[in-house]
C-alpha cells in the first residue's frame, strides 16, 4: 500500500483513455496528491487503470457514485474495495438502507476503504433543484443528506465547499468533507455552479479538495498543483 499522503488535493483524472490518464499521472507526484478515477475513465479502462496508478504509488479515489438498491450498491462498493482503493462513493439519495448495508459489508470484511456519499452535485444550483422535485432550500437538502449519511455510518460526504461550515457544525470534525468545484480566482468555472477557492474551502472545514480541469488542462499540471498547494500554506 502507498504511504499516507498529507496533501488535501485529489486530482480528478477525467481523461478518455488510460494512456492519457497515465501520461498525466506521470507528471504528478504521489507525495503531493491523490488521484480520482471517475466514470468515463473507469468505463473505458476498467480495474487496470486503478492498478497502474497504485503501482505508481498513488492512492486512488474510485468515483463511480453508485446509486442502486441496497444489495447492488453494497456489492459494488465491495468490488471497489477489493481493488484496494483508498476511497469510494455512493449517492446519498440511494437512501439509508443502501448506505448502511454497504458500510456494514465493508466493516464485516475488514476493509479500510473509506466510504462517502454525494449530497447535492456541485454542478447544481438552487434554481435547478426543482427540476428533480426538490423545492426546499439547497443547504437544507445538503444538510439532510449529510445527516442521513452520518446516521448510516459512512465516513463523510461530497459537498460544495460553500456548505462546509454548516456541515462541520452539524456533523462534527471527524466526518470528512470532500469538496469538488474548487477553482483559483483566475480559473474557468466550467459546468460547476457552487465553487470556492482552495484556501477558503480549507478555512471553512473541507478535508479534501477534488480538482480536475484546473490542473489537468493546465500547460504544466505539476506547476499548477504546486501553485494550488502554495495558495493553501
Ligand atoms: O463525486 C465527485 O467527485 C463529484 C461530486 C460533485 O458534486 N461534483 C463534482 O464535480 N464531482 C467530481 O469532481 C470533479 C471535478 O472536476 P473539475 O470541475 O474539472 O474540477 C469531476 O470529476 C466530478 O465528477
Amino acid at each position: 500500500m502507498p504511504n499516507p499522503v498529507m496533501s488535501p488535493v485529489i486530482v480528478a483524472l477525467d481523461t478518455p483513455t488510460m494512456d492519457a490518464a497515465l501520461a498525466l499521472a506521470d507528471k504528478l507526484d504521489p507525495a503531493l496528491c491523490r488521484l480520482k478515477v471517475g466514470k468515463e475513465l473507469f468505463t473505458r479502462s476498467g480495474p487496470a487503470i486503478v492498478q497502474a496508478l497504485q503501482q505508481r504509488q498513488f492512492e486512488v479515489f474510485l468515483d463511480l457514485k453508485f446509486h442502486d438498491i441496497p444489495n447492488t450498491t453494497a456489492q459494488a462498493v465491495l468490488a471497489a474495495a477489493d481493488l484496494g482503493v483508498w476511497m469510494v462513493n455512493v449517492h446519498a439519495s440511494a437512501g439509508y438502507d443502501a448506505m448502511s448495508l454497504a458500510k456494514q459489508r465493508l466493516v464485516d470484511g475488514n476493509y479500510d476503504t473509506l466510504l462517502i456519499a454525494v449530497t447535492v452535485l456541485t454542478s447544481m444550483s438552487s434554481d435547478i433543484l426543482p427540476q428533480i422535485g426538490v423545492t426546499g432550500n439547497l443547504n437544507t437538502q445538503v444538510s439532510r443528506l449529510a445527516k442521513l449519511t452520518q446516521q448510516a455510518g459512512l465516513d463523510g460526504v461530497v459537498c460544495s465547499a460553500q456548505e462546509a461550515k454548516i456541515l462541520k457544525a452539524l456533523c462534527g470534525t471527524d466526518f470528512k468533507l470532500i469538496t469538488p468545484g474548487i477553482r483559483l480566482p483566475e480559473d474557468n468555472p466550467d459546468d460547476q455552479h457552487r465553487i470556492c477557492t482552495p484556501k477558503q474551502a480549507l478555512n471553512d472545514g473541507a478535508d479534501y479538495l477534488v480538482i480536475g480541469r484546473s490542473i489537468t488542462e493546465a500547460d504544466d499540471p505539476a506547476a499548477k498543483l504546486k501553485k494550488i498547494l502554495q495558495s493553501i500554506l
